[in-house]
Order: structure tokens, then sequence, then C-alpha cells
């Protein structure tokens, strides 16, 4: 049985309808795309399985314990002006399964270490994180997830501002913890990066939701010479893939 549920959900924003009839599982151990234009509700959508927005009707039942449910917002979303280096935030990802005031153990370290190593930011352990680039900061954001051993990862836009090669990495990364049975959700606007990366898609459009395969997506909206890959500019309104 699937980890994370959606019954027959309504959403809504400021007292506006803006999803309703959401029904479907995520697939566990697998990267769902989470696709729509602009205003279609992905991001209510993902505070919603977050717990941060309550629906109007129906009912999300997530078996993921709070403590390993991990959000990476959009990184224009995020304050990193406060003093904390590469390596402090990593180590925050053990604050919801230990306490942020209970301090940190030499295997705690070590972990952080193999987990900088992986993401190609050792260097960087020390930099504080307003000295970053868009890329490594999402390399550090995804550090704290690994430490955090999440079983749940949303990841809002997680490509946009990074460089080629930061792209490649955070994809073998999601990969692989998707491989070790981590339920992944990533709300994407590039076709290129829904065929390379996700096995499943949930299209919002038209306060609906349809589930799909990255490749009717591709089929619908991309061309067959690819050179369209995005999709911020489709009227997804009352589409069916
Ligand atoms: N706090 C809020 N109060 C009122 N309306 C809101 C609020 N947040 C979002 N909305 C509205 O809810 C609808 C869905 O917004 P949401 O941010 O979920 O869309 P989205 O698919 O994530 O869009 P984008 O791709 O632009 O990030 C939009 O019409 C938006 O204007």
């Amino acid at each position: 049985m699937a980890r994370l549920k959606l019954e027959d959900v309504q959403l809504a924003q400021g007292g506006r309808r803006v999803l309703e009839h959401l029904t479907g599982s995520f697939p566990d151990g697998a990267i769902t795309a989470l696709i729509g234009a602009n205003g279609a509700g992905k991001s209510t959508l993902i505070q919603a399985i977050m717990g941060l927005l309550p629906p109007v009707a129906g009912r999300i039942t997530c078996s993921v314990p709070r403590e390993r449910r991990a959000w990476l917002p959009q990184q224009l979303a995020l304050d990193l002006s406060f003093p904390m280096s590469v390596e402090e935030l990593v180590m925050t990802g053990t604050w919801p399964s230990h306490g942020a005031l209970a301090g940190y153990c030499a295997p705690h370290y070590r972990k952080a270490r193999q987990i900088m190593m992986r993401l190609g930011i050792s260097h960087l352990a020390h930099r504080p994180l307003g000295e970053l680039s868009g890329g490594q900061r999402q390399r550090a954001l995804l550090g704290r997830t690994l430490m955090q051993e999440a079983e749940l990862l949303l990841l809002d836009e997680p490509f946009a501002n990074v460089d080629s090669e930061t792209v490649e990495v955070l994809t073998d990364v999601l990969r692989d913890m998707a491989d070790q049975g981590t339920t992944i959700i990533v709300v994407l606007h590039d076709l290129e990066q829904l065929g390379r990366l996700a096995g499943c898609v949930l299209l919002l459009a038209g306060g609906r939701g349809h589930w799909s395969t990255p490749q009717a997506i591709l089929e619908r909206y991309g061309k067959p010479q690819g050179v369209q890959t995005s999709l911020p500019p489709l009227d997804l309104r009352g589409a069916t893939p």
C-alpha cells in the first residue's frame, strides 16, 4: 500500500477553491513529477501534503513519520542570509529526529562528511550559505534531506537557477534516493527534466489532477525535435493527457 494517498481532496487558498476531487496514490520509491501551468495549484498541493494547509474536504493520508518528511522550497523563498555554514546546514538534518538542542556526535559528523563528498561540496563545508552559488546552495539543501534520511521528499523546482553539473549531481542523488525507497514529488516546468527524472506524473489543470506518464506528456506536449523544453506557456486548463 502506498505511503501517500489522496482521497477526493479539495484545497482552497484565501477562501477560493484551487483544486478538487484529487484522488490517487504517489508510488513509493519513485519520482512523481508535479506539473501544471502557473497558478494551477502545485505549491498548494505541496503545502497540503506537508500538513501546512488542511484540505477543505477529502483526506490526505501519509504513513511517513513527520521527522522523515522533507521539503525543499523554491530557492527564492529561502532566506539564507543568516550566518550558517554548509556543514552546519547539512547537520540540521538531524534536528527533526534528534532535536535542535541535542548536539551532534561523531557519527553525525562522519555522515555529514560523506554526504558533502557525494554532493561535491566538501570543499565548501565551512563556507557561509550567503556566499554560495545557486547550484552550491541547492546541493547543500539536498544534503540536509540526506542527513535527515527523508522517506518523503518534496521539491519545488529544484533545477531552477542551477548549473548543468549540479543538475547531473542532483538527478543522480534523487534517483538513488528513490531506488532506496524514498517517495519523491518534484515540481517541474522542464520537459527534458521530466523525461529524464520522473517515473510518474500528476498534471494539475482546470482545478483537477490527472495522473499520467512522462511518455504520454512528452508525446502530447513535446516537439519531435525536442526544441520545446518548457511547460509554462502551455494552456493546460481542462487538459487531460
Ligand atoms: N496565500 C494565498 N492566498 C490567496 N490565494 C493564494 C495564496 N497562495 C496561492 N494562491 C492562489 O492559489 C492558486 C494556486 O497557487 P499555487 O501557488 O499553488 O500555484 P502553482 O501551480 O504553484 O503556481 P506557480 O507555477 O506559479 O508557482 C493561484 O490562483 C494563487 O493565486
